[in-house]
């Protein structure tokens, strides 16, 4: 193992339609206490002080929209059109970042509440030298294997030994760029499962709660109630509310 000492660069998948979330905008732009998914996303990010450029893979049709609805970030943002899978939008990010970072996050829009702790937890997991790294959650409810057709169980699953993955994933860069290169077009689901494939060790932290993914109607429900509750109690992210009272005021400095 190695220890890192360049920059920390974030990948932020927000290209997907959110089509389990039902018909609306791509789900990155829907909002939670009226802000943005994404918005929050980058602000969590932004908010934990370890991320020095965040790279964005847009829905292509909304990459203008995208730019300007970051613009409160604009030092430490870009954004680049993403790809027709979530694979090919990290790859797309992951071009746009250069070999000064040693370290890179990948990091979906959609887990939009995820405490910064979290993230500075997985940049030191890696920094100090695991080069693939993931925040776990225990598996909370009793797991069964079905038939194909899915009528009847075939056994049950043992727990103790599952966990549920979660994002920041945290990567060396050079280890991230080989396991996509490798990839070409797979049908894995998170970039830790093309290390994988590559042989290659990872490693995990614990995972938080709050860093649940929006993927269903109840999903957003539950983000507006964590977002309130942070709100009365004061701990909702500065950067992220920051970013939207400057984006609607028109404060913010323009991305041209
Ligand atoms: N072509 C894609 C597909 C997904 N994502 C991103 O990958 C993350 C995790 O994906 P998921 O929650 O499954 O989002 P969607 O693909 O949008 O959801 P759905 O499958 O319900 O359409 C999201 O932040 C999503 O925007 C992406 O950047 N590019
Ligand atoms: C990357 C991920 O969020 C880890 O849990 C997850 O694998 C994304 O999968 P999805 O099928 O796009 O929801």
């Amino acid at each position: 193992m190695k220890t890192a000492r360049g920059g920390t660069a974030a990948i932020v998948p927000a290209a997907g339609r959110g089509e389990r979330l039902g018909p609306g905008e791509p789900k990155a732009l829907r909002s939670i206490g009226g802000i943005p998914i994404l918005v929050h996303a980058v602000g969590s990010l932004v908010s934990s002080g370890r991320i020095d450029l965040v790279v964005v893979a847009a829905p292509p049709g909304s990459v203008d929209g995208v730019r300007e609805l970051l613009r409160a970030f604009d030092s430490v943002v870009r954004v680049v059109p993403g790809g027709g899978t979530r694979q090919q939008s990290v790859s797309l990010a992951l071009d746009a970042i250069g070999e000064e970072h040693e370290i890179v996050l990948v990091h979906d829009a959609a887990r939009a509440l995820t405490p910064p702790a979290l993230v500075g937890a997985i940049v030191d997991a890696v920094a100090c030298g695991h080069d693939a790294v993931v925040p776990v959650l225990p598996v909370a409810d009793t797991i069964k294997a079905v038939d194909p057709a899915g009528a009847n169980v075939t056994g049950t699953v043992d727990r103790s030994t599952l966990r549920a993955v979660q994002t920041p994933q945290g990567f060396r860069r050079s280890l991230l760029v080989k396991a996509h290169a490798a990839a070409a077009s797979t049908d894995t689901t998170d970039d830790a499962g093309l290390v994988e494939r590559l042989g290659m060790p990872v490693s995990v932290v614990a995972g938080h709660a709050e860093a649940f993914k929006v993927t269903t109607p109840f999903d957003l429900l539950l983000a507006e109630a964590v977002w309130a509750e942070r709100r009365k109690a004061g701990t909702a992210s500065t950067s992220t509310s920051a970013s939207a009272s400057e984006t609607v005021s028109g404060t913010a400095r323009a991305d041209e």
